[in-house]
């Protein structure tokens, strides 16, 4: 008997879509599975005003085949000079949805994130205020932290106080990849969230590093031991509200990530939905499916799920993913999970 499962049509909480050429390439194979995205500002420069998310959103649109069913919810890049009014108005104009959150320096285009958290308490409070979201990226950047443990430091050196500091701040902790962070969200009551990502669920560190370097699995944060990822997969599939999906698709060309000092991002929004049945299935929890990728993000931003519905269906043979997407910006990996996949959307 063929197996399906229809849900409502997920949204990606956390997504790349880059811009010119590389945008033309990829917008595609969100648009395809999904309805909503969180689109990240870490362009080059990047988003940093209402104006420039209403700009970007635009060649986004122009981007998305005719007739496909994705909208893209804007952000704008927190900096130590970022104008609280600006955002109060693009948030009252419904131009952006969030705000990212990047220490500078911890991650791909985030030289303009901050430094000094004072700085942007102003903002933050003002944020709070109005009920506008703050994504991080919650990894801290000083030289001494171990890369693998930087965001278990980050809880406690900056998080831990920016939500204490600012009580009503509603928080998405951005691709958690840890323990740590599972337990630090479940114990951070409704006004914080988390999203997951696919190749978190999938990777560990040994993934990245044994038999040889896998530029394709290196992101950030850093996929790291198997008790966390094994942590990430029971906060998935437990269908708890705090927990949903942000991809973190995050396209670079190959010739970024096969070098001598590669880029950090994995390439998932052409698999992810399968590869996601796959893990749901495996865990025996594919009635939770629906709740990380689809209920669990609208309800923590106060939006209403999708009306269209996606099915995933279990076939006979291994679906064939293509293994690059081609780009006017050079060939961009598809994730590979390193194991067949027999779920097909549609
Ligand atoms: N996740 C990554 O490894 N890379 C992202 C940036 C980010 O989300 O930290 C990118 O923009 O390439
Ligand atoms: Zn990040
Ligand atoms: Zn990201």
């Amino acid at each position: 008997m063929t197996q399906s499962i229809t849900i409502r049509r997920p949204d990606d909480w956390h997504l790349h879509l880059r811009d010119g050429a590389m945008l033309q390439g990829i917008a595609p194979e969100s648009a395809r599975h999904f309805g909503r995205a969180i689109i990240m500002p870490n362009l080059v420069p990047p988003v940093v005003t209402g104006a420039q998310a209403v700009a970007y959103r635009e060649r986004i649109m122009a981007a998305i085949p005719a007739g496909a069913d994705f909208k893209p919810l804007m952000t704008c890049y927190l900096t130590e000079d970022t104008d609280a009014n600006d955002l109060a108005q693009a948030h009252a104009d419904g131009i952006i949805t969030a705000v990212k959150l990047y220490p500078a320096g911890a991650t791909t285009n985030s030289a303009s994130g901050v430094t000094d958290f004072d700085k942007v308490r102003p903002v933050l409070e003002k944020m709070a205020e109005i009920g506008l979201p703050l994504c991080v990226h919650g990894e801290v950047t000083d030289p001494a932290i171990d890369i693998f443990d930087r965001e278990a430091v980050f809880i406690d050196r900056v998080l831990d106080p920016i939500r204490k500091a600012t009580p009503g701040l509603r928080v998405i902790m951005e691709h958690i990849t840890t323990k740590n962070g599972v337990d630090y969200v479940r114990s951070g009551g409704d006004n914080l969230g988390a999203t997951i990502t696919t190749h978190h669920l999938i990777i560990n560190r040994n993934h990245i590093l044994v038999g040889g370097i896998k530029p394709h699995y290196y992101c950030l944060p850093v996929a790291k031991r198997e008790e966390h990822r094994i942590a990430l997969r029971e906060a998935a599939t437990s269908g708890e509200a705090s927990f949903f999906l942000g991809t973190d698709s995050a396209p670079h060309a190959d010739a970024a990530k096969e070098s001598a000092c590669g880029c950090a991002g994995c390439f998932t929004a052409t698999n992810t939905m399968s590869l996601l049945a796959h893990v749901f299935e495996e865990d025996g929890a594919l009635d939770k499916l629906e709740a990380f990728a689809s209920l669990n993000g609208p309800v923590f931003y106060g939006l209403k799920p999708n009306d269209a519905t996606l099915t995933l269906t279990k076939q006979d043979a291994p679906v064939e993913f293509a293994d690059k997407i081609v780009t006017g910006a050079g060939p961009v990996t598809v994730f590979q999970p390193g194991f067949p996949v027999f779920w097909a959307a549609s």
